[in-house]
């Protein structure tokens, strides 16, 4: 089931994204809405990291292109943040959870013209949204990794984007980091913003999202996550491997996922 939206926020054209000739994705071909928050599931190595990169250029689709606001990437940039995992990143580089955020804004200037001082205000109030003033002056590399995941969130928020994708974003958090950046996720929503996010928990998924993208290297559905996240459609995600995982939760004695049978 793909449901398209008109004056969708992002248009992907039949993308497909090759490593060594093999595709990560193919063929994908949605749209989706703005204000929405929207969830990517898929197995791993189902391609969503890819597929976020492609979106960001980061990768040169084989074939396809992408349209963000209806525009090319180039022409929208500074309307648009990205978050990614956070080990894909080196932690070890010198800086502070200050300057880091700062560098939110650099993508909205000329990289050589000087912070000012609403430049420096609003770094620090990103820093207060994601609660950590007390570590403003620590080295990202003495961090835990859910506040280095914070920091990151933090850097996006100072970019002032209207479109965020972000990778994982609760890989490695505990409960309640995971609560405070779902409050600050719905809260930019409530804003208008578009909320892109590469998600694990099924457990989660259909609590957090109104918009899901299911995808195993083919696009499997995207659409409102009341009609897409059935059982039908998620066995089609993982292959029929859902199955055995709900049969061992069962085992266990916890609960089902969560699914709604199709009608
Ligand atoms: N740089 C690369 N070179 C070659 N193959 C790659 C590269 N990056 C990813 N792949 C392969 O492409 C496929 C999709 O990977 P990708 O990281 O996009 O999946 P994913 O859905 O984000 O996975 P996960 O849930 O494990 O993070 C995988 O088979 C992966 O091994």
């Amino acid at each position: 089931m793909i449901a398209h939206v008109p004056n969708p926020v992002i248009e992907l054209h039949n993308l497909t994204v090759t490593y060594q000739n093999k595709p990560a994705i193919w063929n994908i071909d949605y749209t989706l809405p703005e204000g929405n928050l929207i969830g990517i599931i898929g197995p791993n190595g189902s391609g969503k990291t890819t597929m976020l990169k492609a979106i960001m250029g980061l990768i040169k689709p084989g074939s396809g292109y992408v349209k963000l606001f209806n525009k090319s990437l180039e022409e929208v940039r500074n309307r648009v943040a990205y978050v990614p995992q956070r080990n894909s990143v080196d932690w070890d580089f010198p800086a502070s959870v200050y300057d880091t955020v700062l560098m939110g804004r650099y993508t909205r200037k000329n990289i050589f013209k000087r912070a000012n001082r609403l430049d420096r205000e609003i770094a620090l109030e990103s820093i207060r949204k994601v609660q950590l003033e007390k570590f403003k002056n620590r080295q990202i590399s003495q961090l835990s990794g859910g506040q280095q995941q914070r920091v990151f969130i933090a850097r996006a928020l100072a970019q002032e984007a209207d479109l965020y994708l972000l990778d994982e974003p609760f890989a490695g958090v505990d409960a309640a980091t995971e609560s405070a950046i779902m409050s600050l996720l719905t809260e930019m929503k409530s804003k208008g913003k578009t909320i892109v996010v590469v998600h694990h928990d099924l457990q989660t998924a259909s609590q957090y999202f109104d918009w899901l993208v299911m995808i195993n290297t083919r696009l499997i559905a995207s659409g409102k996550t009341e009609e897409v996240f059935t059982s039908e459609i998620l066995d089609q995600t993982y292959g029929g491997r859902l199955n055995i995982l709900t049969q061992v939760a069962d085992l266990l004695g916890r609960k089902k996922f969560p699914v709604r049978e199709k009608n």
